[in-house]
């Protein structure tokens, strides 16, 4: 298992689900409620592999019920948080409120917030830091569009958002740091870039990390691929060596779909 043997510093295998503007608190319960049935069916071992569900903010509460009273092992987190603690800022919501409800994670510049709501990288490394102010594990996304990977300079532009995104950590911080490779060409479209191109993106993240704060820490920080993941491709992907976990939109809103994801291991015996 690629993630499992990389050394001194075990990286917990990592598959996450982004719900996006999907699912009502209602609904949001009921998914929840199926996927922890069926990976507890399958005895799923949370210890091996994490999981992590990250639903709208107005699913939240009831996700942290659910969580609490059934005593479930999944993670969940918020899509965006506030670079601001509190105040007049209409419609934000704040890393401390998050922390309050039990958020372990929270995504940082997932790229809808990039090109839909034009957040910019200096905006995306202050949410960064919010997070971790308010103790809560950012996930931060970054990508090329499909004219930037055409013009070959895909990895230059990935990088530049990471090294904005990462400004000013501490060599602590940049160590917890989930980072989400996500080639937007490939988010929703049904075009996967190939285990290949997840692990060389995956892989120039780690080296940048190594030069930013060393191989330490480079060697902690959990790798995230995210575009069209599914039961069937899920495998490939994670056994490559840099990547770490998968950042699921669709195929994590049904719950048999998620749960065999989760359950990437088994595909590798079988496969
Ligand atoms: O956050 C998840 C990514 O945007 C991938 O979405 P997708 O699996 O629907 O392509």
């Amino acid at each position: 298992m690629t993630t499992s043997t990389n050394g001194a510093y075990d990286r917990k295998p990592f598959i996450a689900g982004n719900w996006k503007m999907n699912m009502d608190h209602v609904q949001g319960i009921t998914l929840l409620q199926k996927l922890a049935w069926t990976l507890s069916d399958a005895k799923h071992d949370y210890s091996r592999v994490e999981v992590a569900v990250f639903p709208p903010f107005t699913d939240l509460r009831g996700v942290q019920t659910l969580v609490q009273g059934d005593d479930l092992e999944v993670a969940y987190g918020g899509q965006d948080l506030s670079q601001f603690d509190s105040g007049a800022y209409t419609g934000d919501i704040s890393g401390q409120f998050l922390n309050k409800l039990g958020c372990k994670y929270v995504l940082v510049g997932h790229s809808e917030r990039r090109t839909i709501h034009n957040e910019s990288d200096e905006v995306l490394n202050a949410k960064v830091k919010a997070a971790f102010k308010h103790g809560v594990t950012p996930v931060l996304c970054v990508g090329e569009g499909l004219e930037i990977r055409q013009a070959g300079t895909h990895v230059n532009h990935t990088l530049e958002q990471l090294r904005a995104g990462v400004a000013g950590l501490t060599d602590e911080q940049a160590a917890e740091l989930v980072v989400a490779y996500e080639p937007v060409w490939a988010i929703g479209t049904g075009e996967v870039a190939g285990p290949e191109d997840a692990q060389e993106m995956c892989a120039a993240i780690r080296a940048e990390l190594e030069s930013l704060f060393g191989a330490d820490v480079a060697a902690k920080t959990r790798l995230l691929y995210g575009g069209s993941v599914k039961a069937n491709n899920a495998a490939a992907i994670l056994k490559e060596r840099d990547v770490d976990g998968v950042l699921v939109g669709g195929g994590s809103l049904d719950p048999a779909e998620f749960a065999n994801i989760v359950r990437f291991e088994s595909h590798l015996v079988t496969d």
